[in-house]
């Protein structure tokens, strides 16, 4: 995708490791005040490096939500750093975090929040167009192909099931390029065999494009599809697991808490 506007700075420029694309240190985020305070996240120190699939678990009201807004720069913190591909998000005003969040982040929610509209290939090319980028059709192409559309490009959505809905929003996801991939509970409104043959696809986009997802999960099968898994409690950094078994991550949910 050629970009019409600035370029992103190296990461060597801003001391990030190079292979870090989305790195949280010691970020704490409070919502209201005085007797009415809530800390959301307590010091929360984490890495997630390029070309990773992490699934972000924890307990209700660990912090889940909290962490993806922080670290997408949807909200900001009250305290701590984020960094994105190697940028200090406190130092951008709004403008420029919402250009960063067009240019460099992609966002998958459980509601496909697709413009009905529109035409697959709309839908697809249109945010990247917005954030005035100009298309690169060998891109678009791969990814239309990767996700299994390219016989539906001139359907609308309502003509789609929801498993090909989904893999729409993930094409316009993936669409400008983006550093990091965030994904709300991806799988949270489709069947048990749809879901999954959307997390396979997740995985293969990483694996095979070096892409990098950060996915938030109540599910432990679903986590079971990424590299790692990140556990948060209470709004910090609980345990951590590579090469996720379902039953294992399931266990370790246990004894964190209700979920
Ligand atoms: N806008 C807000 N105002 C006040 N408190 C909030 C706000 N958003 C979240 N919280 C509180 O912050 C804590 C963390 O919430 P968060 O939504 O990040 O957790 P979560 O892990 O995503 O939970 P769930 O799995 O239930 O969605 C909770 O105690 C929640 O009540």
């Amino acid at each position: 995708m050629a970009r019409e506007k600035r370029q992103r700075p190296a990461p060597a420029e801003t001391g990030a490791p190079p292979d870090d694309v989305v790195s949280l240190r010691s970020v704490r985020k409070t919502y209201g005040s005085g007797a009415g305070e809530v800390t959301a996240l307590r010091d929360l120190t984490v890495r997630f490096g390029r070309g990773s699939f992490t699934a972000v678990m924890g307990p209700s009201g660990a912090g889940k939500s909290t962490f993806l807004h922080c670290a997408a720069g949807l909200d900001r913190p009250t305290s701590g750093t984020v960094l994105l591909g190697g940028t200090d998000l406190a130092g951008l005003d709004e403008t420029a975090l919402t250009v960063l969040r067009r240019e460099r982040v992609g966002f998958v929610f459980q509601a496909y929040n697709l413009l009905t509209s529109l035409t697959v290939a709309d839908n697809i090319s249109l945010p990247a167009r917005m954030a005035g980028l100009v298309p690169d059709p060998a891109w678009l192409e791969e990814i239309v192909r990767r996700v299994g559309l390219a016989d539906r490009l001139n359907r609308r959505p309502a003509q789609l099931s929801g498993g090909q809905q989904q893999r729409v929003a993930i094409a316009r996801a993936l669409a400008p390029r983006p550093e990091v991939v965030f994904a709300d509970e991806p799988t949270g409104a489709l069947d048990t065999r749809t879901g999954r043959q959307v997390l396979e696809l997740l995985r293969q986009l990483v694996d095979e494009t070096g892409q990098t997802v950060i996915m938030v999960t109540h599910d432990p099968v679903a986590a079971s599809y990424a590299h790692r898994v990140v556990f948060l409690a209470d709004g910090a950094l609980a345990d951590e697991m590579t090469e996720p078994a379902p039953d294992r991550v399931a266990e370790r949910m246990t004894t964190l808490g209700e979920w």
